[in-house]
């Protein structure tokens, strides 16, 4: 079975510009690209017209999570691979703080299995750092990366015990695996849930400094020259974190970094109100000047990647009140378009230098083979339509949570098809 995509525009790097072309996808993976002005050969292939629309490498997030087993009502491995689909995903790497936590091979395996069965995109499971994420014991990282996991983090709270990281990434290096680490120092935190700025200032609450993310990365980047293992920084947040791993990778210490839309888009500042819990995440939408460093740090290198922290939560649990209501928004449905709309249409960032953060960097950070468009790569294609003008409309999500604060905003740039291994999973018809 051959698979065309005939009139897409695919980016040339020497060329600065989009370049027409007909790319073939045959057994799995690419076989052919030819240049547009050429005729494709179709014979009774199944042809997708791209009429003048990105192809792209499918997107990879190396952070979401699927709520799978456990919190199925909120997602599960089926819905969160659908919702990712129709967000351009062909890749997703999915956190372990399920129910159980994803903290033994029988965990790593059921979620396997159950994304080879139900999920429409590849899903790479990580398996926790610590037993349950108590932070008291070590996992069995030989066993969990031998059933598949492919790296380890407890997502969701930081490691408290330096010697605990340091004991996880001396293990983790001997097995050749990378520690990915959300960095939260609990005893800097208590009780907040919106950072440290104008909005916890205005409304008098309690606020999150910027030293419980940093200081974390701090003490991490030490602990990985130490022991020399891959470290990962997740969803880099402040000003003070951009800068320690700046120099970190300066003295060549194994670090790299991923942030989130969100924190590149929106800062404490644009919080309507205490009534939303649609604007409770974690890390918190730190500071307008935060939020440029961050940027900046996207834009020089020290930041490597793009990822969403697809983090569905159910209404009702989100109609709590901000006080009670849990951390987190969803992301996959919202995340190209959003960073296309405030970036590339504005002339901020290259399409390229945005494609790459979300495709050629993860799949090299992570060692993936996927994320670029070469005969004999494999099939994991998502296709744009740059032009395309929607608001957004979280009643629509495939995703079974809605929590996002974008509702209404109007995106340029939507994902209209996407092929995973030669297979069209998803289509804007087909909805
Ligand atoms: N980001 C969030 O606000 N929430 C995540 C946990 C996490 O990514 O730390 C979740 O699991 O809901
Ligand atoms: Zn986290
Ligand atoms: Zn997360």
């Amino acid at each position: 079975m051959s698979l065309w995509i005939i009139n897409g525009k695919i980016w040339n790097e020497e060329k600065g510009a989009l370049q027409a072309c007909h790319i073939q996808l045959a057994d799995g993976v690419i076989s052919s690209i030819v240049d547009g002005s050429e005729k494709a050969d179709t014979g009774n292939a199944e042809v997708i017209d791209a009429e003048g629309k990105l192809v792209s490498p499918g997107f990879i997030d190396m952070h979401v999570h699927l709520r799978d087993p456990g919190f199925e009502h909120k997602e599960d491995i089926a819905t969160g691979s659908r919702s990712a689909a129709k967000g351009g995903f062909t890749t997703i790497a999915c956190m372990p703080n399920t129910r159980p936590v994803i903290d033994t091979p029988e965990t790593v395996q059921y979620v396997l299995r159950k994304a080879e069965k139900e999920a429409i995109v590849k899903v790479l499971p990580y398996a926790a750092i610590t037993k349950n994420e108590l932070g008291r014991e070590l996992t069995d990282f030989a066993a969990l990366k031998e059933a598949g996991a492919i790296g380890f983090t407890d997502d969701g709270v930081g490691v408290q015990n330096a010697q605990m990281m340091k004991n996880a990434m001396a293990l983790a290096k001997s097995l050749d695996m990378p520690v990915i680490a959300h960095c939260e120092d609990d005893s800097l935190v208590e009780g907040a849930w919106a950072s440290e700025g104008e909005f916890s200032r205005k409304h008098g609450i309690k606020g999150i400094p910027n030293e419980s993310e940093a200081i974390h990365v701090g003490r991490d980047v030490l602990l990985a020259e130490a022991t020399g293992v891959h470290y990962h920084v997740c969803h880099v947040s402040t000003e003070q974190s951009v800068r320690l791993i700046r120099l970190a990778k300066s003295v060549g210490i194994s670090v790299t970094a991923e942030v989130c839309p969100h924190h590149l888009v929106l800062s404490d500042e644009d919080i309507p109100g205490l009534d939303d819990a649609n604007w409770k995440m974690n890390p918190p939408l730190r500071t307008p000047r935060d939020v440029q460093a961050v940027i900046q740090g996207l834009e020089d290198g020290t930041i490597d990647m793009i990822v969403t922290d697809h983090a569905p939560h159910s209404a009702e649990e989100k109609a709590r009140g901000v006080d009670l209501a849990p951390f987190g928004i969803v992301g996959f449905e919202t995340a190209f378009p959003l960073l296309y709309t405030q970036f590339v249409a504005t002339g901020k960032w290259t399409l390229s230098f945005l494609l790459k953060r979300m495709t050629e960097d993860p799949a090299r950070v992570f060692s993936l083979n996927t994320g670029r468009l070469t005969v004999g790569a494999p099939g994991d294609i998502t296709i744009v339509d740059l032009d395309s003008e929607k608001e957004v409309d979280p009643q629509t999500f495939l995703s079974k949570s809605n929590n996002t604060p974008f509702g209404g905003w109007k995106l340029q740039g939507w994902p209209v098809h996407t092929i995973v291994d030669g297979k069209l999973v998803w289509s804007e018809q087909s909805k």
